[in-house]
């Protein structure tokens, strides 16, 4: 079932066409990725999708309703989740309060009887019990023995896990992730796709990915679209995507001499 939908998006700056004509499917329970090179239009997607960017044409569909012209909380409500390219999170607060005010965040939206979808949070009521919740997002982000340790001390690639554990936080039905990879080193990358994984699998989250790490997007992804100069040039299972010419061509050729 498609979670998320974009239907014929296009966005222009100025004279440039930066989005053409984009519709992408995520589906519930798999992850689902976003390729192709920089300046490709994969961030402005993901801009579109979140409401920080209003599409010069188009659709955004969320479990089939129409939310183009919802601002970024209502859709945060509805059970949008991202993490972006460039981390933000709060310096000063330790691993483990950085993920708890994600929560304390949704338990507002709870109370003021503002969320979406029900189908993300099985409970859907009564409060949510924040400790136990934290740490049950930090054992499954694999943070538990750095949780109280300061945001400001940890790798890159901690960190980009603290900010998953903060979406997480919310419950999600559709997870958006930018460039979640890199910082990551090998052994990291190999856990994170094995979350990816579980949390598509076992949560049935509508999980989007736009990641150059080309190995990582193969091993997780079901569905693939390519994004080339803001048109879909290829969507499909990976096994078709690597064997598409204009694929190698306009990115898999470089993106793997790169990787090599
Ligand atoms: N706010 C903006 N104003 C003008 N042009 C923009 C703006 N945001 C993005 N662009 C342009 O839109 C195009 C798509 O950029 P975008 O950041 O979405 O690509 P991307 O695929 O995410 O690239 P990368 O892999 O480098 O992150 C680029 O040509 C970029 O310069």
């Amino acid at each position: 079932m498609a979670l998320l939908e974009t239907d014929s998006i296009a966005v222009r700056f100025g004279g440039n066409v930066a989005l053409d004509d984009v519709s992408i499917s995520v589906a519930a329970g798999r992850v689902t990725g976003l390729i192709g090179p920089n300046g490709a239009g994969k961030t402005t997607l993901f801009n579109i999708v979140t409401g920080l960017l209003a599409p010069t044409r188009g659709r955004v569909l969320v479990d089939g309703a129409d939310i183009t012209r919802l601002p970024p909380y209502k859709r945060a409500h509805r059970g949008l989740a991202r993490t972006f390219q460039r981390l933000e999170p709060f310096v000063s607060l330790s691993v483990r309060d950085n993920v708890r005010v994600a929560g304390q965040i949704r338990d507002t939206w709870r109370r003021r009887g503002s969320l979406g979808i029900g189908k993300a949070d099985p409970r859907g009521r009564g409060r949510l019990d924040l400790d136990r919740e934290t740490d049950r997002v930090l054992e499954l982000v694999g943070l538990t023995d750095v949780a109280d340790r300061d945001v400001a001390e940890l790798p890159t690639g901690q960190a980009r896990l603290v900010e998953l554990g903060r979406a997480l936080m919310t419950r999600p039905g559709v997870l958006l992730l930018d460039e979640p990879a890199s910082g990551q080193t090998e052994q990291e990358t190999e856990a994170f796709g094995r979350l990816l994984r579980r949390l598509a699998q076992e949560d049935g989250i509508a999980v989007c990915l736009v990641e150059h790490d080309v190995g990582l997007v193969m091993d997780v992804c079901a569905m693939i679209y390519v994004l080339d100069y803001g048109r879909v040039i290829a969507a499909g299972p990976p096994d078709v995507i690597r064997a598409d010419p204009a694929v190698i061509d306009a990115y898999l050729g470089s993106a793997e001499e790169g990787a090599a």
